[in-house]
């Protein structure tokens, strides 16, 4: 059984530490997590989920075979440079961190170190996430085995080829926050239309894990589970006749593509620094 330390003790560090915990993928006192600063938020996580926390990075990778790393992208050149002497080849490096390649990370720190990238998303908190995950040059099938294992104890998995996660990260990395926006969205019409918040909400989220069971679980594709929503001459063409005037494809389109070009971007942002 590994030990696993996360760098970062933000919204996603949670997530997967209160997935994995759930599940009983590993003992509390196997997950060891550090933050840059802020030991108030480490109290936090350590009362939550009876995990262990750390304030410094040689301690964390003594103690930890799997490193997560889960800051901010911009506040990733430092993290490497500070766990830098302190890796040896018996550790393995995850990323969760939007648009940084395993190339960049492999550059930064010695060589030989297994990376693997994965972009999982918030719902893992539930076991719900969407997770995709690519190796690094210095990674082999069982260091994907075991990251697929990890990651799939907080949702469902798919391996992808590195060069698509920064659409992924766009699609469905960022993806609950549109969903989460089109439910505000939701709520406010319906109060604008004088359906009371309590009832709304109701109505609302069993409408969208309606939506959600029949499309996993019907097998139907989106197309033919909308026609059958929609009467022709009724309510819901009314209503999607709105939508398509103001554009909803080319908005979500939009959307998904700008989300996974700032991905690109992120990722190039540091690497530009790096040559600075
Ligand atoms: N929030 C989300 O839905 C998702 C986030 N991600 C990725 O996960 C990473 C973290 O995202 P969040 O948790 O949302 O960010 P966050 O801002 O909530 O947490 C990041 C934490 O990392 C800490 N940190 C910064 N530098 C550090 C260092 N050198 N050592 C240790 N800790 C350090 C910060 O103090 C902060 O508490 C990002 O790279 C993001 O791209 C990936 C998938 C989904
Ligand atoms: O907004 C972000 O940059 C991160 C990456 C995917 C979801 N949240």
């Amino acid at each position: 059984m590994k030990n696993i330390g996360f760098l970062g003790a933000g919204a996603m560090t949670e997530a997967m530490i209160q997935g994995m915990i759930t599940k009983e993928f590993i003992d509390r006192d196997r997950l060891f997590i550090m933050n840059r600063s802020n030991s108030d938020r480490l109290a936090e996580l350590e009362e939550k989920y009876g995990v262990r926390t750390l304030q410094d990075v040689e301690t964390l990778l003594k103690h930890s075979d799997v490193i997560v790393l889960a800051m901010k992208p911009v506040d990733a050149a430092y993290a490497l440079e500070s766990m830098e002497p302190f890796l040896t080849d018996q550790h393995v490096i995850i990323s969760v961190l939007a648009g940084i390649t395993t190339s960049y990370i492999e550059e930064s720190i010695q060589p030989n170190i297994p990376i693997l990238r994965a972009m999982p998303n918030t719902s893992a908190a539930i076991g719900y996430s969407a997770t995709a995950i690519a190796r690094g040059k210095y990674a082999n099938q069982e260091h994907s085995s075991f990251t697929q294992q990890l990651f799939e104890t907080i949702g469902t998995v798919v391996q992808v080829r590195e060069e698509k996660l920064n659409a992924i990260t766009g699609l469905s990395g960022s993806g609950p926050a549109y969903f989460y926006y089109m439910v505000e969205c939701m709520e406010k019409a319906a109060i604008l239309n004088g359906i009371d918040q309590e009832t709304a909400r109701h109505l609302i989220i069993q409408t969208i894990t309606g939506a959600a069971k029949m499309l996993s679980e019907t097998n139907n594709h989106a197309t033919h589970l909308r026609e059958r929503v929609t009467s022709p001459g009724g309510t819901t063409q009314a209503g999607l006749t709105v939508l398509e005037k103001y554009k909803y494809e080319e908005a979500i389109t939009e959307c998904i593509t700008e989300a996974g070009k700032r991905s690109e971007e992120l990722g190039k942002i540091l690497e530009r620094q790096s040559h600075l």
